[in-house]
């Protein structure tokens, strides 16, 4: 067993957004963005298609630097990412898939199967870990899509409309899965979606940015603790309501996009 990085605990961080500007050629996608995100914190990321959400997912993870400002986080941060659509590869089991990120790390296959064992365990899914991807529905794989991102042990976990492909049940029933696993670890994360229903469900503080160039038009923080929030609590359902107004306010058409 190594000490570090893969065993250190659950330390947790804060992420300090100052500043943030960033453009693609001409494009201005985002302008002096101030967010300060706290340890174990998680912050939903609402707004129009194309406003910038999935570049500033990317510009933390640190895929990309940005054009200016600065982003500031702890020195042993383990980040780990989540997109829309799962990306396992076909030719490995669903355990082999979740095992691909541990192989760049110098622990026995012994350990490495225990870890890989435990994680599909707490997704939901180990009664699947030898079925090839293409046997799996689309909310098996995207639970084997977490699964080789807690591999990890992340401190961070930024996920990029994770749920957006999977039918209305199957995202309640994850929804629930991922309060259930933010309760059980406390990892700080960063949640891109569309749904203002995810966003109050998981959001401790829920963010609804503007078109580009992008800012933060309202900040909505959520009180009720995520474990005890479902579709209809009647916080929540508040919530939903005015974080979908805001939405709608941000998407209004502006001059230029
Ligand atoms: N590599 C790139 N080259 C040129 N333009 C890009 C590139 N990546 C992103 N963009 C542009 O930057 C803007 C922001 O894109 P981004 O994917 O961050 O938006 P988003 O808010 O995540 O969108 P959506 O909600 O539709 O997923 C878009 O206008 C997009 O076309």
């Amino acid at each position: 067993m190594v000490d570090w990085p893969l065993r250190t605990g659950w330390i947790s961080l804060e992420i300090v957004i100052e500043n943030l500007a960033h453009a693609i050629g001409d494009l201005q996608i985002i302008d002096r963005l101030d967010i300060t995100i706290g340890s174990g914190e998680i912050v939903a990321l609402l707004g129009p298609s194309g406003c910038g959400k999935s570049t500033l997912l990317r510009l933390v993870a640190g895929l990309e630097r940005p054009t200016s400002g600065s982003i500031t986080m702890g020195r042993h941060i383990r980040a780990a990412i989540v997109f829309q659509d799962h990306t396992l590869l076909p030719w490995r089991t669903a355990a082999g898939n979740v095992e691909l990120p541990l192989e760049h790390h110098p622990i026995s296959v012994a350990e490495r199967r225990e870890r890989v064992a435990a994680v599909l365990e707490q997704v939901g899914i180990a009664d699947f870990a030898d079925y090839y991807p293409k046997a799996l529905s689309g909310g098996m794989r995207q639970r084997v899509n977490l699964a080789r991102a807690l591999v990890l042990e992340p401190t961070l976990l930024l996920m990029d409309e994770p749920l957006s492909s999977l039918d209305e049940q199957l995202r309640e029933i994850l929804l629930d899965d991922l309060a259930r696993l933010w309760s059980e670890r406390g990892f700080t994360c960063l949640y891109v979606t569309h749904s203002p229903d995810e966003a109050v469900r998981l959001g401790h503080r829920v963010m609804i940015l503007s078109r580009r160039p992008t800012k933060i038009v309202e900040v909505v923080p959520i009180e009720t603790p995520i474990e005890e929030r479902s579709h209809f609590h009647p916080a929540i359902a508040a919530a939903r309501e005015t974080v979908w107004n805001l939405v709608r306010e941000s998407r209004a058409p502006c001059h230029g996009t």
